[in-house]
């Protein structure tokens, strides 16, 4: 079995395929200050738990865009499964060619999720993932990774309004029906919901235009269930679409 782990800046997603079948997944939050020791037990319980026999897996493929927790997460696949783990990075066929001015400064996340929907649709293809950052990227027809635009994520964006304001609270990002709000909660509620829903239909209608037409779009990422119902150029949800991406590219590697 495989076990693939994808390292964002606030979490890690773990998901374990028995051939194409996603068995089951975990989410953990990064945490630089974490031991070797620590990963393997939390990551052996989660196993455990769920019924997963962690001594089946023979192999791992990780992405992060993470460096410094690295080499603690390499040593727990060596000591705690005793596999080798195969990390996106140069030398790793994705079967994409990567049209950045320099590939090897593209986040390995974004990368996995083109090839992981490229795979499933073809292309062409914008994809949104609403992680710590909310990135929007395009592939060609033909399976190009052509590049694309990073924005402050939603959760961040709203931290800081909370941060540097003295009389604005935390507050849940939820689906709203008004924007003429009046009280606090509710007006914050409004604006970083419908801002950010302008924000998918502003940037997707951008890309579409230098694309020069039409393009399959294509969300996944935490707050994926909440923005996408109401932005209408998004097409298709895909909470695990890092995860297939993750498998898909084992599978080109082997
Ligand atoms: N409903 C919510 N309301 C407010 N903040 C949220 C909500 N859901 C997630 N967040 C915050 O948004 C940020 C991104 O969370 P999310 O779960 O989308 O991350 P992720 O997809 O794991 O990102 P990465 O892959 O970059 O680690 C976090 O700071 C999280 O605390
Ligand atoms: C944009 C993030 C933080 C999203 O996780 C990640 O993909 C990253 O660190 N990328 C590197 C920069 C780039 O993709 O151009
Ligand atoms: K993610």
């Amino acid at each position: 079995m495989l076990l693939v782990i994808d390292v964002g800046n606030t979490n890690i997603v773990l998901g374990v395929f028995d051939g194409k079948d996603l068995l089951d997944h975990w989410r953990i939050s990064t945490d630089r200050l974490r031991t070797t020791d620590e990963y393997g037990v939390l990551i052996r319980n989660l196993f455990n738990f769920n019924e997963v026999n962690a001594d089946q897996i023979d192999a791992i493929i990780i992405s992060s865009v993470v460096p410094p927790v690295m080499p603690t997460l390499e040593r727990m696949c060596q000591r705690y499964f005793g596999v080798m783990p195969l990390i996106i990075g140069p030398g790793v066929k994705t079967g994409m060619d990567i049209k950045y001015d320099n590939p090897r400064e593209v986040g390995a996340d974004r990368i996995v999720n083109a090839v992981g929907a490229y795979a499933k649709y073809g292309g062409p293809l914008i994809i949104i993932d609403f992680g710590t950052a909310t990135t929007f990227c395009a592939v060609s027809a033909g399976g190009d990774y052509l590049g694309g635009a990073i924005a402050p994520g939603i959760g961040i964006s709203t931290e800081a309004l909370v941060q540097r304001t003295a009389k604005l609270p935390r507050i849940e990002v939820v689906t709203t029906e008004r924007v003429i709000c009046r009280n606090t909660v509710q007006s914050m509620q409004a604006g970083v919901f419908f801002g950010f829903v302008g924000q998918v239909e502003g940037v997707v209608g951008e890309m579409k235009k230098e694309l020069g037409g039409k393009a399959k779009v294509v969300a996944t990422g935490g707050l994926s269930v909440i923005i996408a119902p109401a932005a209408k150029s998004i097409d298709v949800v895909e909470p695990m679409l890092t995860l297939e991406g993750l498998r898909v590219i084992y599978d080109r590697n082997h």
